[in-house]
């Protein structure tokens, strides 16, 4: 058995959201770095003694106020339902999935301007967050928290204007709701501490996440090329430190090896093949601490 990377003491208490939009990527990541994660969504905790972490599935809305309570240690939530709980937690990793965008949006055709707020009834689930975009702009609106289904308060006389979380935008259309103004806030899945505090084993459980994150964003790149053509090639391909170049038993050739971003790599390859590169491999990484 493998040497528990966490230390002795108690371990680290991790909140993950038990269901929604977040719910599925967020064990993903976290099996993808090596932990343990539920097989049953009904499991409400699991401990991975090995690693030295607990986790506790939790509503996403609720994470930001265990871990700013100190009560768990680390979160998955989202950064709009961060900063709508005004919990004191902070965000340290972005996690680049669950990305949305904050809207305020009403009847198609009706608003244009976020300054035709002022005396409206607006209907949403995330009150912290539109009370302090109106109170920044001395907005004097009437504001009524509902748990979901948004879009229909309008249609039910109940409002005027929604604000809620728009990702295709296919659930406005269908109510025949369109947004106006700017986007107030972009959102995605967030890792989160208690603010100011660096929990005992959370640098290990950070870079681990942050190894497959790079994993995904990254492909590693080998190829040959005649020698005269290094430096064009190597402009091309950097690397994170510097490429690594090896002799090839073949006069006047080299090998490198270099992590490149995973977008535009196809594009790369045939930069590389123009410029006389053969022999070029593009495989995934799966993890990696850099
Ligand atoms: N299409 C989407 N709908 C709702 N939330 C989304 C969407 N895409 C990403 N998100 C993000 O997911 C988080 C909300 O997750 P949450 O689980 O609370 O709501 P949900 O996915 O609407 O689930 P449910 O309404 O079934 O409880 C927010 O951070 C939000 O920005
Ligand atoms: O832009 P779209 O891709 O259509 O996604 C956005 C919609 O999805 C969410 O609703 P959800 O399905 O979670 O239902 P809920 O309102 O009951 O939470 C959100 O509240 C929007 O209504
Ligand atoms: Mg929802």
């Amino acid at each position: 058995m493998s040497t528990p990377v966490a230390p002795a003491g108690r371990p680290l208490r991790v909140a993950v959201p038990n269901k929604g939009s977040l719910s599925q990527s967020a064990s993903e990541i976290l099996r993808e770095s090596g932990y343990r994660q539920r097989q049953d969504s009904k499991e409400l905790t699991l401990i991975d003694a090995e690693n030295g972490v607990e986790f506790f599935y939790l509503r996403p809305r609720d994470i930001a106020l265990y871990v700013g309570e100190g009560t768990l240690d680390v979160g998955v939530t989202g950064r709009d339902l961060l900063l709508d709980s005004r919990a004191k937690a902070d965000e340290v990793l972005g996690l680049g999935f669950g990305r949305s965008r904050f809207h305020f949006a009403g009847p198609a055709g009706r608003f244009t301007d976020l300054a035709q707020l002022q005396g409206t009834r607006i209907a949403t689930s995330y009150v912290g967050v539109v009370q302090s975009f109106l109170a920044e702009r001395n907005i004097d609106a009437t504001v009524t928290r509902l748990d979901g289904a948004v879009e229909t308060s309008i249609q039910l006389g109940v409002a005027d204007v929604i604000a809620d979380v728009v990702e295709t935008g296919s659930t406005l259309r269908q109510a025949g709701l369109e947004v106006f103004g700017e986007v107030i806030l972009e959102s995605e899945a967030v890792l989160i501490t208690r603010a100011g505090s660096v929990p005992a084993g959370f640098d290990v459980f950070r870079r681990r996440i942050e190894g497959v994150l790079v994993a995904r964003s990254y492909v590693m790149m080998d190829y040959d090329v005649r020698d005269e053509h290094v430096s064009a090639a190597v402009a091309l391909t950097p690397g994170i430190e510097g490429p690594t170049i090896a002799p090839l038993r073949r006069e006047g050739w080299v090998a490198v090896r270099a992590m490149v971003p995973r977008a535009g790599s196809q594009r790369l390859m045939d930069d590389l093949f123009d410029l006389g590169a053969r022999g070029i491999l593009l495989t995934d990484i799966h993890a990696c601490r850099l």
